[in-house]
């Protein structure tokens, strides 16, 4: 089933303490969004990708895309001061598609079946998302005391991709311009309509790129996929 996908990029990677955009922190030699869209590049089912970017970074990523020969992407979007204006941009640039999907640059080790289970879910329901259960015990805080402990059997941490039928989200994503309302994911969005949004189990590798151990933990997946070819 055929999609295609916005991917913001347009942030600038406080949590990582870099001197850049830590989207063009290299991980083994290769910036960081390049294996995110190396990804959608080989998935015969993506239709296209559209970057949402910062207007002083298009013409380095431009030249990345260009370096790596990136073939789908078709074109950029001007990012804006939040993830979900970013993630907007991209959606107005995208066009009317039948399901689009989000994903976040900054995550560069999803996995091509999870996107082809979320693709089929939002086709059936409108609206899927990736996510995988919660590890650790849970608790509620105030002023360093404990005041609960959260049933950790109904808690998922949420990634993406995300996944829309595209006036779905877009109609979300107008919707939560026109009220003020800023959500950390899409899938807030369209939540706030009373659409049942579907959750589809994903890897824990599909971690984003946020603090610099995230690195460490980036090489050491790449490192993996090598020593398994
Ligand atoms: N205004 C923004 C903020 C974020 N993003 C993108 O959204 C994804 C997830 O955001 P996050 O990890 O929070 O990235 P940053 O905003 O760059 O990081 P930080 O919050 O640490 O500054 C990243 O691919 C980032 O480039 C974006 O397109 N526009
Ligand atoms: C969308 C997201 O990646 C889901 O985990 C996340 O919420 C983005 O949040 P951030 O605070 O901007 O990293």
């Amino acid at each position: 089933m055929k999609y295609t996908v916005v991917l913001p990029a347009a942030g600038s990677g406080k949590r990582m303490k870099a001197d850049r955009n830590k989207l063009l922190l290299e991980l083994s030699g290769k910036p960081i969004f390049i294996y995110t869209l190396e990804v959608f590049d080989r998935d015969p089912d993506c239709e296209g990708m559209w970057l949402a970017v910062k207007a002083d970074e298009r013409e380095l990523i431009e030249q990345y895309v260009e370096r790596y020969k990136i073939k789908k992407v078709k074109g950029y979007a001007t990012g804006g001061a939040e993830r979900q204006d970013s993630v907007r941009a991209g959606l107005e640039m995208a066009g009317q598609c039948g399901v689009v999907l989000v994903h976040d640059a900054a995550r560069p080790f999803i996995s091509p079946v999870v996107i082809r289970e979320l693709v089929e879910q939002a086709n059936e329901s409108g609206a899927a998302i990736a996510g995988v259960p919660v590890k650790d015990t849970i608790k509620k805080v105030r002023e360093s005391v404990i005041t609960e402990t959260v049933n950790r059997a109904e808690l998922w941490m949420i990634q993406t991709p995300q996944a829309f039928r595209y006036e779905l989200l877009m109609e979300a994503a107008q919707r939560a311009k026109a009220d003020g309302f800023l959500g950390t994911d899409e899938a807030m969005l369209v939540e706030r309509m009373g659409h049942p949004v579907q959750i589809v189990e994903s890897t824990y590798e599909n971690v984003k790129m946020t603090t610099p151990d995230d690195l460490i933990y980036g090489k050491a997946i790449l490192a993996s996929r090598l020593q398994e070819e």
